[in-house]
């Protein structure tokens, strides 16, 4: 099969941890032990967050005495590609000798117009008191909303359209190397009056990117996996209940938080209406058991998953 698995932020740095170095190299050595046995069965994409890491970038940068003006969020997403994509890199290679691992710098086309660029959503950086958040957003400019129990800075989030770099992907794939790519969403670009790319500042969802993928791809299955085993229904109230198996009109009909969850379903359900494939959400721990009808929410378009029928390997 052909599968492309979404790695949350949480993944590389787990709420209250600090972004050092070997804090997150140890973190993606322990993703990769979880994703491993799904390269050496099928065809891998493999993407990543990096809301955490483009936030450190982006206060490193506007501190900076040197620059005049700080680096724009286009040039530290692909930063945060290089860093993060070198990790993966490097962990894919040294749990899966003989095999080819690319780690490529993408970029992933928007919509100049997005009304997203003026309303942002995306959490990037750490999480601060509401009293810090205002300081930061009154000295800095940023804009904050809250996230769970603390405040975050937000930046505009537009839907992406395409990976610009998609053929390449596949013709990496198709010679039986693992592909990470679509870091960060993906480095944001539109295209100008003469067709050249151009970046923008934004950070895109890697989620929502994932599902645009997988779907150009023609991938069989698409994985998100975060922190939590479930989607779970009326999250955060004593009612609330995982949800093991669904159709992505049974998950479209309940409310997610934006930000969060929001997207993560929203990908899911748009690459089932899409491709009718299987897609899932749920922990990186679990993505062997995910694929084997054990863990997560599975979305199919039936809302039913057989793993002996789906999961089968898929000749190279
Ligand atoms: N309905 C829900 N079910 C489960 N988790 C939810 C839900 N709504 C919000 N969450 C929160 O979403 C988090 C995962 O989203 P996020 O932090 O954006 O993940 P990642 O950084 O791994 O992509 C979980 O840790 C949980 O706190
Ligand atoms: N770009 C992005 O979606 O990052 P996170 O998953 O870390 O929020």
């Amino acid at each position: 099969m052909r599968i492309v698995v979404a790695l949350g932020g949480n993944a590389l740095l787990q709420r209250g941890q600090k972004p050092d170095a070997e804090v997150q190299e140890a973190n993606v050595r322990r993703a990769v032990e979880s994703l491993a046995p799904l390269a050496a069965e099928h065809e891998l994409v493999v993407t990543h967050g990096n809301g955490p890491q483009v936030g450190v970038l982006a206060l490193q940068s506007a501190s900076d005495p040197h620059l005049t003006t700080p680096y724009p969020f286009d040039v530290l997403g692909a930063q945060t590609q290089g860093m993060i994509g070198y990790w993966l890199l490097q962990a894919m290679q040294n749990r899966l000798p003989g095999r080819q691992v690319a780690a490529i710098i993408n970029q992933t086309l928007v919509e100049a117009a997005d009304p997203a660029f003026a309303d942002p959503t995306k959490f990037v950086g750490e999480m601060y008191t509401r009293e810090q958040a205002a300081r930061l957003a009154s000295d800095r400019g940023w804009v904050v909303k809250p996230d769970g129990d603390g405040w975050r800075r937000v930046v505009g989030s537009p839907r992406p359209q395409r990976v610009v770099e998609t053929r390449l992907i596949r013709l990496l794939l198709e010679s039986g190397a693992v592909v990470v790519c679509a870091g960060g969403g993906g480095v944001p670009v539109i295209r100008d009056e003469r067709g050249d790319l151009q970046g923008v500042e934004a950070v895109v969802d890697k989620d929502l990117t994932s599902a645009v993928l997988a779907e150009a791809l023609d991938a069989d299955v698409l994985l998100v996996v975060t922190d939590v085993e479930h989607v779970l229904r009326d999250f955060g109230t004593p009612d609330a209940a995982p949800i093991l198996r669904e159709t992505p009109a049974g998950l479209r009909s309940l409310d997610f938080a934006a930000g969060s969850m929001g997207p993560k379903v929203d990908a899911v359900c748009r690459f089932v209406e899409l491709t009718g494939g299987m897609a899932a959400i749920g922990s990186l721990d679990d993505a062997v058991a995910i694929l084997a009808g054990e863990s997560g929410t599975i979305v199919t378009p039936n809302g039913r998953y057989d793993a002996a029928t789906t999961a089968g390997p898929r000749k190279r």
